[in-house]
């Protein structure tokens, strides 16, 4: 079996560029490795997921049913497990992800105040995913914390990966909720011990080689 390594964050917090990064770094030391990214918008299981994020089923993020909505995103998650890195994966190759199953308990726990019923759809969540659906675990989550007034800021340099337009999806539009997934993000690293990298120091976004060297160091301990 091979390893798969999630690089996890909210919006704009650098996911796709240190998840190539690191890509970039493992092939050049001669690993066997592969970079999948969700949602997979190149596939067709991703259509119900632009459904929504372009505001179909509701426009403001609180009115769609949270459990429907993170099938959807599962469903995506399977298909490319089954059509795209599974023999890949099983055959002893590194998968690094830019998101994942994570991100469902990013966003869409976020949705929920009460503690009860955020822990019990983990719980849900993490059944169909993972046992249910059969999809791997990961085996290292690295978290990239960024503070939401840093990740607006390199949020508006950026196109909206579906459109290549300036428009923003659903959960970008929404600050109250940008700033509760980030709450929410630094609850379930903590309570699910994922590898957590700081961002900002002293007020001041660190470089992307200062992120992508902290995340290769905490990545090295899966080789261990
Ligand atoms: N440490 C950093 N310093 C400066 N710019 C960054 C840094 N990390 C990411 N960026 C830029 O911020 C934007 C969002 O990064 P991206 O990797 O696309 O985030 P995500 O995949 O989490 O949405 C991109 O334009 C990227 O080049
Ligand atoms: C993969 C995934 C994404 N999402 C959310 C996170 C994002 O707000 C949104 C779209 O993902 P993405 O296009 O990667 O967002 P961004 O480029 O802004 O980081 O979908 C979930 O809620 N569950 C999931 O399983």
């Amino acid at each position: 079996m091979g390893k798969l390594i999630v690089i996890e964050g909210t919006d704009s917090s650098g996911k796709q560029t240190q998840a190539e990064l690191l890509y970039e770094k493992y092939k050049k030391m001669g690993k066997k490795v592969m970079k999948v990214t969700f949602p997979n918008y190149e596939s067709p299981s991703s259509a119900p997921v632009k459904m929504y994020l372009n505001g179909q089923f509701g426009k403001n993020v609180g009115e769609v049913n949270t459990y429907a909505v993170s099938t959807m995103f599962a469903v995506d998650r399977y298909a490319s497990f089954k059509t795209i890195w599974e023999e890949f994966y099983k055959d002893g190759g590194i998968i690094i992800s830019d998101r994942y199953t994570t991100s469902n308990m990013v966003h869409q726990a976020s949705k929920m105040d009460d503690k009860g019923e955020k822990d019990g759809y983990l719980e849900w969540l993490t059944d169909l995913e993972y046992e249910k659906m059969g999809i791997p675990k990961p085996d290292m989550v690295v978290f990239l914390n960024m503070p939401t007034q840093m990740a607006y800021k390199l949020m508006e340099k950026r196109k909206n990966k579906i459109t290549g337009e300036d428009k923003k999806d659903i959960h970008e539009n929404d600050r109250e909720y940008m700033q509760k997934s980030h709450d929410n993000a630094c609850y379930i690293a903590n309570k699910y011990s994922w590898k957590e990298i700081m961002c900002v120091k002293d007020g001041e976004l660190k470089t992307i080689d200062e992120i992508g060297n902290e995340v290769l160091r905490v990545c090295e301990e899966l080789s261990r």
